[in-house]
């Protein structure tokens, strides 16, 4: 047994804990980074990075028309070529060169400051958990004697599913329905409440409008409640006596903590339903150690967890005092339509703010170059109290590049007029967010009496 003492022990080496790591140890911090199974985590090997891929494949396939049974194949392929081509990013070689020791195990508190890997106690000043999350895989009867697909099988097959049955209508269910139904599958999704909930529904509905329009049939207040079949022939069966018949099956209904092999009980760390207890400052219950990122039960995302990261290095390097807030934290969904979300939804920010919201929208149909491109589908609106922006929705072509802009006027807390007066080029998608802060203000300007009045008297006087 070696015992090693450091300055800060990441239990992870997915988005969250390799960025702790790489930003403390830069900062001359000793770190050591412990990782059980794949460096980069879930979203380099089973995440975003495979669901972008596939995605890029099914666009390029459909641009084409149709996609050829070997498309699948080659599509997968691309898959595990990307992968391979980020990788070393995220290996133990480059974090070994930034100065972090990395021992590949797994991590298992044993004490309240001391974590056991292998054949290694370690102890340390602080300690960051980034655990991660694995696909949840509910106890639905029959499951268990059927074959299925989660995130971390799918990218491996090679044979074209025929008809792809996806439990869940969240982001992966419904990316992985238009990927797959792009390459030429067909695709059932099974979804037990209302598809893309967590989004604004008016948006959610222009997304679900357009993937029904592509083939795919979405199936809602379909709660899976049985699942029959083989290999080849599948049925899932709906509370309500609804069923579907498929030849595949993923199973893509949110996600689980990764805590069964910490031993959290050894540390003093409480739980919740969702995963870590935290406080806004990411601290857990016992004060030497923080979670962050998707292991924190809180909103999951990569951009999130590197975040998070942030926040704890603030606080654990150099003591000074830092909270995360979610209020900021954008998300997108990488379909076509993107659907992309910051702050609050509309109908959050009626609840919080009553008469002092105003709510300004501008559609794609009016941008020039959505025509010149034939993507007038989709708008873009924001929320906004006492001319600050609270939230904003965008569905529509480019919709999670469009939403950086309000992911900075929120996170710097700007004023509309900041935005307005923003000059973008013409002709841009871009411009719809100009556009849309031009909607704050037209009425201000061409409906205002005073204004008029004003300019009437200016007019008079001038020479
Ligand atoms: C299909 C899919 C698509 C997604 N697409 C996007 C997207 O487009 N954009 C986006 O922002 N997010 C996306 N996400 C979410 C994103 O992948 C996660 O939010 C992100 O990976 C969380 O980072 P993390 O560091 O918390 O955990 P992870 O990246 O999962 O890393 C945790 C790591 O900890 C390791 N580990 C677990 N237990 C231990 C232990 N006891 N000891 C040592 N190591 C351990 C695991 O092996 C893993 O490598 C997607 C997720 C899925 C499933
Ligand atoms: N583009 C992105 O950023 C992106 C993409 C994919 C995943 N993610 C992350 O991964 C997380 C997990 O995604 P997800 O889609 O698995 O989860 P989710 O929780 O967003 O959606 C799961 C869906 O499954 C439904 N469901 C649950 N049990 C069911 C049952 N028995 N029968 C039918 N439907 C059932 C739920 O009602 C819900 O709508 C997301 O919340 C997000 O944080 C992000």
């Amino acid at each position: 047994m070696e015992r090693i003492q450091t300055d800060l022990l990441v239990i992870g080496g997915g988005s969250g804990g390799l960025s702790v790591a790489a930003g403390a140890s830069q900062m001359g911090a000793s770190v050591v980074l412990l990782e059980g199974h794949k460096m980069g985590g879930d979203c380099l090997n089973y995440g975003c990075v495979p669901s972008k891929a596939l995605l890029s494949q099914a666009k390029a396939a459909h641009a084409k028309g149709s996609a050829p049974a070997k498309a699948y194949s080659a599509a997968q392929d691309h898959v595990q070529a990307v992968i391979d081509t980020i990788a070393p990013h995220d290996s133990v070689e480059r974090f070994e060169g930034l100065g972090v020791r990395v021992i590949e195990a797994y991590g298992q508190f044993i004490s309240p400051e001391i974590v056991r890997a292998d054949n290694y106690e370690i102890k340390a000043r602080r300690i960051i958990i980034a655990t991660g999350s694995s696909p949840l895989v509910p106890p639905i009867p029959g499951l268990e004697s059927v074959p299925y697909e989660t995130n971390e099988t799918l990218f491996q097959l090679r044979k074209r599913p025929d008809h792809l049955l996806i439990i869940g209508g969240g982001p992966i269910g419904l990316e992985m329905a238009q990927a797959h139904k792009r390459l030429g599958c067909e695709v059932t999704v099974i979804e037990g409440a209302k598809a893309l909930s967590k989004d604004d529904p008016e948006a959610a509905s222009v997304l679900l409008d357009s993937l029904r329009k592509e083939g795919i049939l979405i199936e809602e207040d379909a709660l899976a409640s049985e699942i029959r079949g083989t290999a080849g022939a599948i049925e899932v069966e709906a509370k309500d006596g609804r069923v579907f018949k498929g030849t595949h099956l993923l199973v893509a209904v949110g996600r689980k903590a990764n805590i069964d092999k910490l031993d959290l009980g050894a540390a003093g760390i409480e739980t919740t339903r969702t995963g870590i207890k935290v406080d806004a400052g990411l601290k857990t219950t016992n004060r030497r150690v923080y979670a962050i990122g998707d292991v924190a039960g809180g909103l999951q995302f990569t951009h999130v967890a590197g975040y998070h990261a942030g926040v704890v290095i603030r606080s654990a390097l150099f003591g000074l005092p830092a909270k995360a807030s979610d209020r900021h934290i954008p998300w997108s969904t990488y379909t076509t339509p993107e659907l992309a979300q910051v702050g609050l939804t509309e109908a959050q920010a009626r609840a919080e703010h009553g008469g002092n919201l105003e709510v300004v929208r501008f559609d794609y149909a009016g941008n020039d170059r959505a025509i010149a491109e034939g993507q007038t589908k989709g708008f873009a609106k924001v929320m906004i109290v006492k001319g600050r922006p609270v939230g904003a929705t965008i569905v529509g072509h480019q919709a999670g590049e469009l939403i950086n802009t309000w992911a900075l006027a929120l996170a710097n807390k700007m004023k509309m007029g900041q935005i307005a007066a923003m000059v973008a080029p013409y002709p841009t998608i871009g411009e719809i967010n100009k556009r849309v802060a031009g909607a704050y203000f037209s009425p201000r300007l061409f409906e205002s009496n005073m204004v008029k009045r004003v300019v009437g008297a200016v007019q008079r006087w001038l020479p």
